[in-house]
């Protein structure tokens, strides 16, 4: 029986089960799914890191997809050693293969990106990037996402501290449900 007191509507992750995905989402659903793997990072001056990283992307049948992250550092044989980034938010896709995407993070920052979805890429930069006062100067971001033999792949270029777009992150990440 279902919790008189819960929300009554559902989402899901997984096209098989739940709501209709919305039409304005089609060029979207092979990212749909819950995602998991590792990556590498780094930022000059500071040391390169190994992390793992796990992504949700689930629709509740409206024309938006909620995005989840929660990201941890690992060691050399791929043991947790601390959790880091998370970030969540909202790709909004656009009928002229446009996508708009809202993230925020508890680093202190919100950041809108406007991009373009092409086949099984989406490109994303930031149109703006707000900042909390005890947030690291962060000024933009750029992403590159594609689905590769089925995987989940991304870059991010970050311009931050006084620096111009710079890589910080790359990872591959296969897909553990939906
Ligand atoms: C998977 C996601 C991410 C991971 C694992 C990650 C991890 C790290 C690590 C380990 C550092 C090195 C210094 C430190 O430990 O503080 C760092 C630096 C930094 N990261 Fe990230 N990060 C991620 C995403 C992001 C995002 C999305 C942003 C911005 C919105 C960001 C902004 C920064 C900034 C500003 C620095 C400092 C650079 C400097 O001091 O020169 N990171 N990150």
């Amino acid at each position: 029986m279902t919790d008189p007191a819960g929300y009554p509507y559902e989402e899901t992750h997984d096209l098989r089960s739940g709501p209709n995905l919305h039409e304005s989402l089609l060029g979207l659903l092979p990212f749909v799914g819950v995602w998991r793997g590792t990556g590498k990072g780094g930022y000059p001056g500071t040391e390169d890191f190994d992390y793992a990283q796990e992504v949700r992307l689930s629709h509740d049948g409206r024309p938006f997809l909620a995005y989840e992250s929660r990201a941890w550092i690992i060691d050399a044989e791929g043991r947790p050693v601390r959790p880091a980034a998370r970030e969540v938010g909202w790709w909004r896709p656009q009928p002229d293969d446009s996508i708009e995407v809202l993230l925020a993070h508890p680093t202190g920052y919100v950041e809108v990106y406007v991009g373009e979805i092409d086949g099984l890429k989406v490109e994303l930069s930031t149109d703006a990037v707000v900042r909390t006062a005890s947030a690291k100067e962060v000024s933009a971001n750029h992403r590159l996402y594609g689905i590769v033999e089925g995987d989940l792949l991304y870059a991010v270029d970050m311009a931050a501290m006084g620096r111009d777009l710079t890589p910080h992150l790359s990872a591959r990440l296969k897909r553990i449900a939906g």
